[in-house]
């Protein structure tokens, strides 16, 4: 064969490859964006069914900018999350709520993460959505997408397979106080307070912290807390189960320190492990029972066997 011939024919079998293999990223590609999207849809509440229409309230909300959320996410699997916008005490502006909403993003797609802790700069948690903000989308439809919008975004964090804790300095109000019992757990410094001030503003809440707060402390203990809008101190907390632990300190950097360290009892160990368990919880938390049962059969499924467990039985530890 003339080498002309040849060359020709191994240019179009490269070019052919070439495509091949650009076809095949592509592919990989939509596959794995569509897994995020499906992956997003089936972890969120809300979506065109219910009349949400999540691109004209991220549109709005985009217009009513300041403060940010920052993500730290460390080696040991820990992520750090900060609430900033101290001048206003870390109130949501629009476009903090649409970052909250990417941050939560990204931890759905870290595989190593095994915990996350929530706290406000400024040694304050947080004062709930800006009301300057809600001044701007008072009207029912605004009202409406972007309670959906909240509530999709923190049913997302309350599903994250890491343990999650809200550390309280200074005041959670409003919505602030509903981020809270999206979490798993709650720890306050002292001093701080967490308020559902709803009822004084004329609402009730809707970022599905008057669900969650049920579950928590039960109807008696919600219906007063949400009903007298009462002022909830570390002690009162405390007794209602609402925080699990008072820290030591109300200093900034030491309380996160302390958070860290009562956070790492539990995040201590593979991540496989410890996610698994974060799902089994949260299965048992939302699921009826026997939905529950199957869930857990296949988280189970996944560790079974696996390197944790081989190991262990290796090692054989006495559990005493
Ligand atoms: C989802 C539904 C909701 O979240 S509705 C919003 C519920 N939240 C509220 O109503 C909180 C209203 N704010 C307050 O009660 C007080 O500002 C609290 C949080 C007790 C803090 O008091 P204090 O320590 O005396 O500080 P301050 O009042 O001087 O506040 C500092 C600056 O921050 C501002 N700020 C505070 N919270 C918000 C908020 N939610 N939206 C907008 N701005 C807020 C204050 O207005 C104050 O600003 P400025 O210094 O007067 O310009």
């Amino acid at each position: 064969m003339p080498f002309e011939e040849i060359f020709t024919e191994l240019h179009e079998q490269f070019q052919q490859e070439r495509q091949e293999m650009a076809l095949a990223l592509w592919k990989n590609f939509l596959q794995i964006t569509m897994k995020r999207i499906l992956q997003q849809r089936r972890l969120s509440l809300y979506n065109g069914a219910h009349g949400y229409e999540e691109e004209v309230i991220k549109k709005k909300l985009q217009q009513f900018s300041g403060g940010s959320i920052n993500l730290s996410k460390e080696d040991n699997g820990m992520a750090i999350l900060t609430l900033n916008n101290p001048k206003l005490m870390n109130a949501f502006s629009g476009t903090m709520m649409v970052e909250l909403q990417e941050r939560v993003t990204e931890l759905e797609n870290w595989k190593d993460g095994k915990g996350l802790i929530i706290h406000g700069a400024g040694n304050t948690f947080c004062s709930g959505s800006d009301l300057n903000v809600v001044k701007e989308i008072s009207n029912s439809q605004d009202g409406m997408n972007m309670c959906m919008f909240m509530q999709n975004t923190l049913t997302r964090l309350m599903r994250l397979p890491l343990i999650s804790v809200a550390l309280v300095q200074g005041k959670a109000f409003g919505g602030g106080a509903e981020l809270t019992t999206a979490c798993d757990f709650r720890l306050m410094t002292p001093g701080s307070e967490i308020r559902f001030v709803h009822k004084h503003m004329g609402l009730v809440p809707g970022w599905g912290g008057g669900a969650r707060l049920v579950r928590i402390v039960g109807s008696g203990a919600a219906l007063q807390l949400l009903g007298a809008a009462a002022r909830v101190e570390p002690e009162r907390a405390r007794s209602l189960g609402l925080s699990e632990a008072t820290l030591l300190s109300s200093e900034e950097t030491r309380a996160l320190a302390e958070a860290r360290a009562w956070l790492s009892q539990y995040t201590e160990g593979p991540a496989a492990v410890i996610r698994a368990v974060k799902k089994v919880v949260a299965a048992g938390r939302e699921l009826p029972l026997e939905a529950a049962l199957r869930t857990e059969k296949d988280i189970f499924g996944t560790v079974w066997g696996g390197p944790a467990n081989l190991q262990a039985l290796v090692r054989r530890p006495k559990h005493k």
